[in-house]
């Protein structure tokens, strides 16, 4: 039931509004969202886990860079940065799932003993997918300018990781989710 419960807040184990201590920086908030997505990922996880459905869903990837092409051109945020970001979050999701998934099959003892609905988790990463954007345009100017925004990434993920106490597991793939956080918008720039 506690689980239920935490689907329906769109949280894993509480809300996100809970941790007293969030990462610090110019790039904290953009970073508490790619953490809370990757914690997202481990109901997404849950909800697959004995069951048919594959950790890969191509329709489903094509449709939330869709929803972030189409949200970032009307927020005036670089779509190409945007969708490059976003696909970064994807990869670090079924980095998450397969660990999971590795865990869980060699110590079925630590498998969820629930199933979260996945079109309710999907609706949450929805969400998201709109807070982050509304960070990307926030946080722009910063992630042009290569140096400011490596320091600034550097000090926002390690206080992210620690005050969420990211596994190993988490923190491989929050390193995975913020690839690109520092180098699309410049990449954009030195293609045009
Ligand atoms: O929605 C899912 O089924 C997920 O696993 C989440 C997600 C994502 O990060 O958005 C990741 C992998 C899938 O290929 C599709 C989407």
């Amino acid at each position: 039931a506690p689980q239920a419960v935490a689907v329906t807040t769109g949280v894993s184990t509480k809300p996100a509004s809970s941790a007293a201590v969030k990462p610090l920086g110019k790039l904290g908030p953009l970073t508490g969202l790619i953490i809370e997505r990757l914690l997202v990922s481990d109901d997404v996880a849950a909800s697959k886990f004995g069951t048919d459905s594959p950790i890969e869903d191509p329709l489903r990837e094509a449709q939330v860079l869709e929803q972030v092409r189409r949200q970032a051109g009307a927020a005036g945020v670089d779509a190409e940065a945007a969708v490059a970001i976003f696909r970064d979050q994807i990869t670090a999701s079924k980095q998450v799932q397969r660990g999971l998934f590795d865990r869980w099959t060699a110590h079925p003892d630590e498998a969820p003993t629930t199933r979260p609905d996945l079109g309710q988790i999907r609706t949450r990463l929805d969400q998201l997918t709109t807070d982050l954007l509304v960070e990307l345009k926030n946080t722009e100017p910063l992630r042009g300018k290569p140096i400011g925004c490596s320091v600034q990434l550097t000090l926002a993920e390690v206080t992210g990781a620690a005050v969420e106490r990211l596994d190993t597991l988490h923190r491989q793939a929050l390193r995975t989710a913020t690839d690109s956080v520092c180098g699309a918008n410049e990449l954009a720039a030195d293609g045009s």
